[in-house]
């Protein structure tokens, strides 16, 4: 891991210390760099935010990365073969390879077959700092479309479970089609919901089979195998609670929607009821989740490839997508903090929690983090000890990470890990 950030330079003898470069060292930076197509008010924001707009010109030469579907090693030369490029072997990320960047990954036969997946290699470290290691229950507050809930679900193998939840139906959908697609869905369920108020508990196999076997339960109100062919009569009851949800009835929040389950995830057998049981706090200590992903909805200006799309969308775009987003007291903002209040609700005593955006801006993950850690005196931000090797950047405040294009080759991202303490 290197030891500075744009704007910030590290004290050398101390890793945890930085000192700014200073504003006129950065402009001088910036007018070189000044033949860049990028606004000043953007440049302006950079500049704001301690970030080298000259990532912004590294797009040409940031490779594109792909997992390798764990069992697919074997068929690696002949995945080559087939997309006439060498898939270089990631020696810091073990599953990752990548590949030249003008390579289309979608109109592979690999990829259509499902031997790899389209994801950058900074998402798969933000997916290892969280360590998941097989029986772990963990919690994607933010799943869709889903290249991490993937990854996760092939280092947690055959137990434990993983609880998806996102807002956007449309978004979770095609998340579900990609599970299929990697025949990946077995210990997997899927919700629509706000993730800033989701409160269900992870389920356990001991309270599934207890619910087995109760003789007084109607079978009907169980849920069975799931099928995408539901009843005519289960379709016109969800399309009616969506109607509903649309016309603002009803909260997405209040009424968390299941659009899928795999077999194993601790769904098939149980009562409408039992799914729908929240935690109170004392639960959630040790019955919460053992791992859980807060992957916010963000600015996305840590992504070179969605900048750049902002010549054809306008730059005026930019001014209301990305500048004013990611003011602290943005709806952007405020949704990222209480999206983490809430996933670190729902975590259990010394479980694992990782805050990762793909912004590279302070207001959007230091300062969250600061603010959050201030107000959750039984949160304790942790060193992401797997980073060693890693190509990334300490971050403003200590132990957390910065990947950026330049210096990691990779897309933008900001990671932090924390852990719940007992109190
Ligand atoms: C950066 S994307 C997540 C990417 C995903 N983790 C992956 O690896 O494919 C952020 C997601 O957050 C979702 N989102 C935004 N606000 C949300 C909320 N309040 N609750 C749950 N999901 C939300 C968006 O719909 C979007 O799909």
């Amino acid at each position: 891991m290197e030891g500075f950030v744009y704007g910030f330079q590290r004290v050398p003898e101390h890793c945890h210390r930085w000192r700014f470069f200073g504003k006129n060292l950065f402009r001088s930076v910036m007018d070189e760099i000044s033949n860049l197509p990028l606004p000043e008010a953007f440049l302006n924001f950079l500049e704001e935010n301690g970030i080298d707009p000259s990532i912004y010109t590294a797009s040409d030469s940031t490779p594109r990365y792909v997992r390798l579907k764990p069992g697919c090693e074997a068929e690696l030369e002949e995945i080559e073969a087939e997309m006439k490029c060498k898939l270089r072997k990631v020696d810091w990320l073990p599953g990752f390879y990548s590949l030249p960047p003008d390579i289309q990954i979608a109109n592979s036969k690999a990829y259509q077959d499902g031997k790899i997946y389209g994801i950058d290699a900074a998402s798969g470290a933000a997916v290892s700092a969280l360590k998941i290691s097989p029986g772990d229950h963990v919690l994607d507050l933010c799943a869709a479309p889903g290249a991490k809930i993937c990854m996760m679900l092939d280092l947690l193998g055959d137990s434990g479970s993983v609880t998806g939840v996102d807002v956007a139906r449309h978004r979770l959908a095609a998340c579900r089609t990609i599970l299929q697609k990697y025949s990946l869905g077995d210990r997997c369920r899927l919700f629509v919901a706000d993730g800033t108020t989701f409160s269900l508990a992870p389920v356990r196999v001991d309270s599934v089979s207890r619910s087995c076997e109760s003789a007084f339960e109607d079978k009907d109100d169980k849920f069975r195998e799931w099928t995408s062919r539901r009843p005519w009569k289960e379709r016109k009851r969800a399309a009616k609670a969506r109607e509903a949800k649309s016309s603002q009835l009803v909260a997405v929040s209040e009424n968390p929607e299941l659009i899928f389950y795999g077999q194993h995830s601790g769904v098939v057998g149980l009562s409408k009821n039992e799914l729908s049981k929240t935690m109170s706090d004392l639960e959630v200590s040790s019955c919460g989740y053992d791992k859980v992903l807060v992957d916010a909805e963000c600015t996305h200006d840590g992504s070179v490839r969605h900048i750049q799309k902002f010549e054809h969308w306008g730059w005026r775009t930019l001014q209301r997508r990305v500048l004013d987003a990611e003011r602290t007291d943005s709806l952007t903002v405020l949704q990222q903090l209480k999206l983490l209040r809430n996933g670190f609700r729902l975590l259990k005593v010394g479980g694992l929690l990782v805050y990762s955006t793909c912004s590279l801006t302070v207001a959007q993950n230091e300062d969250i983090v600061e603010r959050f850690l201030k107000e959750n005196a039984s949160a304790e931000l942790q060193e992401i000890d797997e980073a060693e090797g890693w190509p990334c950047k300490c971050g403003r405040i200590p132990k957390t990470l910065r990947f950026d294009p330049l210096t990691s080759q990779t897309s933008g991202l900001f990671v932090a890990k924390v852990t719940k303490l007992a109190t």
